[in-house]
């Protein structure tokens, strides 16, 4: 299954980033279709963060272009970028930990107020901030938790949190990088579902290292191997490619 650039809602192309004149991403096509979860994989050092940061603009490439709902971004801030909907997820410090759960969504709710109208969706204008932050509370699982200071939640519904903070922007377009480290498997199933559902009516790209995540939610893969694609396709696909399985040979943490 191969996507075309017009369905994509994120592309690259020829994305290519050298550090010190090593380069860690070398050409680079990618095509994000709408409303999917996009696995970006591959073996320690494959080029996965560097690919992440260079499409939330973090990085700024040495050559290629990122194109995002047909418009070129490649020069555009990451600001600016997540104003337009590409918003990433899991910065940890984006919580503050003396707030309760709902002020921290609260807060974010505001943010977004701030950040102009093109966000709101026509259906949720009419919600007032209260309603809409335990609506978004619900919907990651924290309604119990809601006047608990952040700073008193286990690590994976912290980021459950995270999770409603960056819905509060209400994005088309999620990214996480390595959504489930550091986490148990009762969080991960919490964290996989939470994704699901969320992935629903928006786009989620994700790098991640855990296998059984990416084949329980990802609708397509892209596997990076030394800076370049070494194989794409839905999970099957890429996980029975033989060049995919030498990859990881050797590299025991994935
Ligand atoms: N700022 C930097 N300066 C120099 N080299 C870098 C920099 N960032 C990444 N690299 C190198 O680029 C290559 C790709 O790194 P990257 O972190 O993107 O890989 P990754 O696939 O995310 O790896 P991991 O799974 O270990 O997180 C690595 O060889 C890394 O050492």
């Amino acid at each position: 299954m191969s996507v075309s650039p017009q369905e994509a809602i994120l592309s690259a192309r020829g994305l290519t980033k050298e550090f010190f004149g090593f380069t860690a991403v070398n050409s680079v096509d990618l095509d994000v279709r709408e409303n999917t979860i996009h696995a970006l994989i591959g073996p320690n050092g494959a080029g996965k963060t560097t690919v992440f940061n260079l499409l939330t603009k973090f990085l700024t490439p040495t050559s290629g272009t990122i194109t995002f709902r047909g418009k070129d971004i490649t020069k555009v801030k990451p600001a600016d970028v997540a104003r337009l909907g590409l918003v990433r997820s899991f910065q940890i410090s984006a919580v503050f930990p003396h707030l309760t759960v709902l002020d921290n969504v609260r807060v974010a709710l505001q943010r977004k107020a701030h950040l102009g109208t093109q966000f709101w969706r026509s259906s949720r204008v009419l919600h007032t901030l209260d309603d809409r932050a335990h609506e978004l509370i619900e919907a990651v699982g924290l309604a119990e938790y809601a006047n608990l200071d952040a700073a008193e939640l286990s690590y994976g519904r912290k980021r459950a949190l995270e999770i409603a903070t960056t819905l509060a922007l209400d994005p088309p377009v999620l990214l996480f990088d390595e959504p489930m480290a550091g986490m148990g498997i009762e969080d991960i199933g919490r964290i996989s579902a939470l994704i699901k559902r969320i992935a629903r009516d928006r786009t989620v790209v994700m790098v991640e290292h855990n296998l059984n995540v990416v084949a329980d939610l990802c609708d397509y893969v892209t596997v990076l191997a030394r800076g370049e694609i070494l194989a794409e396709g839905d999970y099957e696909t890429v996980s029975s490619d033989a060049r995919v399985r030498e990859a990881y040979m050797g590299s025991e943490d994935d």
